[in-house]
Formats: structure tokens, C-alpha cells, sequence
């Protein structure tokens, strides 16, 4: 499972949490402008915007699963098991392989509008990537400053949503998930008044039952309506370390505890990250299920004008600072 989301106290912030039994081996990657691209049915491109986000390199090949391009661009791929539907490579239609999307389409677009026109054209196609990677079976969470949408990949071609929200999970598609919020417009971050029988003397005894009955649980439909109403409430400083904070904070609310959901005998979906990009200032900032330090990568610290892609692997162990008892003390 994976929760993706888009959070705009002011500048526009993206990310996503990657929740699965293994991790691929995933690094920060940063795609520069002149990194050559050919694609698999045709094509290429020798220029482009620069792209940074989490990919696992294949021979030399940035298989991404979220990144953010110079212009705030983002976008992140989440597993659309049983529903996502890829077509044939047709003669006369822009061919892409599922696989080389992501720098296929922040490569040429400025803009979430210019990637909407893009996105009239294009036919996705399952072309997997080698034996190895057969093609992921996916939705994208797309957005920029002026909003975002959600694509799905169906038999009937690619379907682009407006997303109000903000939000992505993963099964049901997302009209499903996103008609599920009616259920839970009474819930409030304020305290509920009686109106179940004002005769009888209830109280809130509690604080924080204006949202008793959101759901607490890890499928991705209680994801879904968990990280919408959490975003949409949520209250964040100025500064740039109290918006990426806070937007960390939101994730932890559909994060996964090792144990809590069992894949296979004694196999269990984890959050192996969680990323977050300020998208006006490419800066990417992610933690790891081991490392819960925020470890951040900038755009703009890198050759943008360069050819070869720039490889960080992620931080993966825990990082404490012991606060006392040290050798000054
Ligand atoms: C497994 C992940 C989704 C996690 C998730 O959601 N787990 C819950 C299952 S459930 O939905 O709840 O049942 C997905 C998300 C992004 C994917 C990569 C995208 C690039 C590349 C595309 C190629 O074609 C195949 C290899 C490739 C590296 C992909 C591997 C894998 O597929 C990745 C990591």
C-alpha cells in the first residue's frame, strides 16, 4: 500500500509514503537536463527538465516511483493492483512504456495544464522493462501549485481525474475513494454536540470525538479518508522546517507498523519511506522505516546542466543523538 498527498500552506509540498514487504534498493536520483532518453517504441530526447526524486537504477535506467522537475512539477506512482490496464504500442499514437512515464512526462512539462495536454495523446503501454521488472501495475497522483489530478490506466485508456483533495491510495480506483468521503462529512476537529437525543445526558467526555468514526485501520480506503481529513485540518508554521515537519506529521498517520499487516507467513507491509518535495525549490526530503532523521537532497546543488544521473542512496539506519553523558560531560 502507499499513500501519496499534496499539502499547500503556502508553497505547494508532495510526497508519498512507499509501504511493501521489500525494499528494490531505492536512491535519490537526480535526472539532469542533458541525461539522453531513449524510448522503448521510439524516440528521445537529448534535453530536458531536470528531474530529482526515488528511483531504483536499472542498467544504467532511472525506474522511478515519485519525483518532482525544476519547473514543481511532481508526481507519484502507487499500486493499482487488478485495475491499472496497459495497451499494445499502436502505429501513430505517442508510445510509453509504464516504466518510463515519470521522466517521459516531467522531462517535457512545465506545468500540471501543459501536462494535460501531453496526456491527450499518449498510450500506455506494459512494455516491461526487462524480465526482471515486468510492468508495475499503477495510478499517478500529478500535481503542481495550481492543483492536482489522478491518472488511471484503464482498458478504456488513460483516465485523468480532478483530484479536490489531494489524495491517492490505492484500491478502489479513485472515484470510489473519493465518493467515500461523503460517509464522513459529520466528522470535525471540534467537539460534537448532542444531537443523538439532546433528552439524554451524553457528554464528550474525551477530547477529540468530533473525529470518533474515522477509520483507523490500514486498508487504502480508511488511508484515503485518514490522510484527507488530516491534511485538510491541519494547522502549520512559516518556516520551511514547520511545513516539511508538519507534512511528516500527516504521513504518520497512514504509516505502517512492521507487524500490523501480514503479506505472507511472517511477512509484513512496512513503510520503507516517506518522501516530500517542496516543489517550487526542488528540495526532496525523505525518511526510511530505519532512519526517521528527514534527510533531504536539493535540486539545485547538483549540475543541473550535466549529463550523468546523480545517485544517493537512501539512509536507511537510525540516527540518535544521545543528549547527555558524552565524552565533555
Ligand atoms: C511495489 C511498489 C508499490 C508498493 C505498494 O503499493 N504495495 C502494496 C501492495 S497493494 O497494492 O496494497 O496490494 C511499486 C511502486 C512503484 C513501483 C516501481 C516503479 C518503477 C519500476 C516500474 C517497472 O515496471 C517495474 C519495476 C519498478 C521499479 C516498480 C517496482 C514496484 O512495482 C514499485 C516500487
Amino acid at each position: 500500500m502507499c499513500t501519496a498527498i499534496t499539502y499547500q500552506p503556502r508553497e505547494l509540498y508532495m510526497g508519498r509514503s512507499l509501504d511493501y514487504e521489500a525494499s528494490y534498493g531505492e536512491e535519490i536520483v537526480m535526472l539532469p537536463r542533458r541525461f539522453p532518453l531513449r524510448f522503448r517504441h521510439g524516440g528521445g530526447s537529448e534535453q530536458g527538465y531536470a528531474i530529482l526524486g526515488t528511483a531504483h537504477v536499472a542498467d544504467g535506467y532511472p525506474l522511478y516511483y515519485d519525483a518532482v522537475n525544476e519547473k514543481g512539477l511532481g508526481i507519484a506512482g502507487l499500486n493499482f493492483v487488478g485495475n491499472a490496464r496497459y495497451a499494445a504500442p499502436q502505429d501513430g499514437r505517442q508510445n510509453v512504456a509504464q516504466f518510463e512515464f515519470i521522466p517521459w512526462l516531467l522531462r517535457q512539462c512545465a506545468t500540471l495544464a501543459e501536462a494535460r495536454q501531453l496526456l491527450q495523446a499518449v498510450n500506455l503501454t506494459g512494455t516491461p522493462f526487462s524480465l526482471h521488472f515486468p510492468a508495475a501495475q499503477l495510478h499517478w497522483l500529478l500535481a503542481d501549485a495550481t492543483g492536482a489530478l489522478t491518472l488511471e490506466p484503464t482498458a478504456a485508456g488513460l483516465q485523468i481525474y480532478e483530484n479536490p483533495v489531494g489524495v491517492l491510495t490505492n484500491n478502489p480506483p479513485f472515484p470510489q475513494q473519493l465518493f467515500a468521503l461523503n460517509n464522513y462529512m459529520h466528522l470535525s476537529p471540534r467537539q460534537p454536540e448532542n444531537t443523538f437525543a439532546p433528552d439524554v445526558p451524553l457528554q464528550a467526555y474525551s477530547r477529540g470525538m468530533g473525529a470518533l468514526g474515522l477509520p483507523g485501520d490500514l486498508s487504502s480506503g480508511s488511508r484515503f479518508v485518514r490522510a484527507a481529513f488530516t491534511k485538510l485540518h491541519s494547522v502549520c508554521g512559516e518556516s520551511e522546517a514547520d511545513c516539511v515537519g508538519q507534512f511528516f506529521h500527516i504521513m504518520e498517520t497512514v504509516s505502517q507498523t512492521r507487524g500490523c499487516c501480514e503479506v505472507a507467513p511472517g511477512e509484513f507491509e512496512r513503510t520503507i519511506y516517506t518522501s516530500c518535495w517542496n516543489a517550487a525549490r526542488g528540495i526532496y526530503y525523505y525518511t526510511t522505516y530505519g532512519n526517521r532523521r528527514i534527510t533531504a537532497v536539493d535540486l539545485h546543488r547538483e549540475p543541473l546542466d550535466g549529463t550523468a544521473l546523480r545517485r544517493y542512496p537512501m539512509l536507511t539506519a537510525e540516527d540518535i543523538l544521545m543528549q547527555n553523558g558524552g565524552a565533555d560531560a
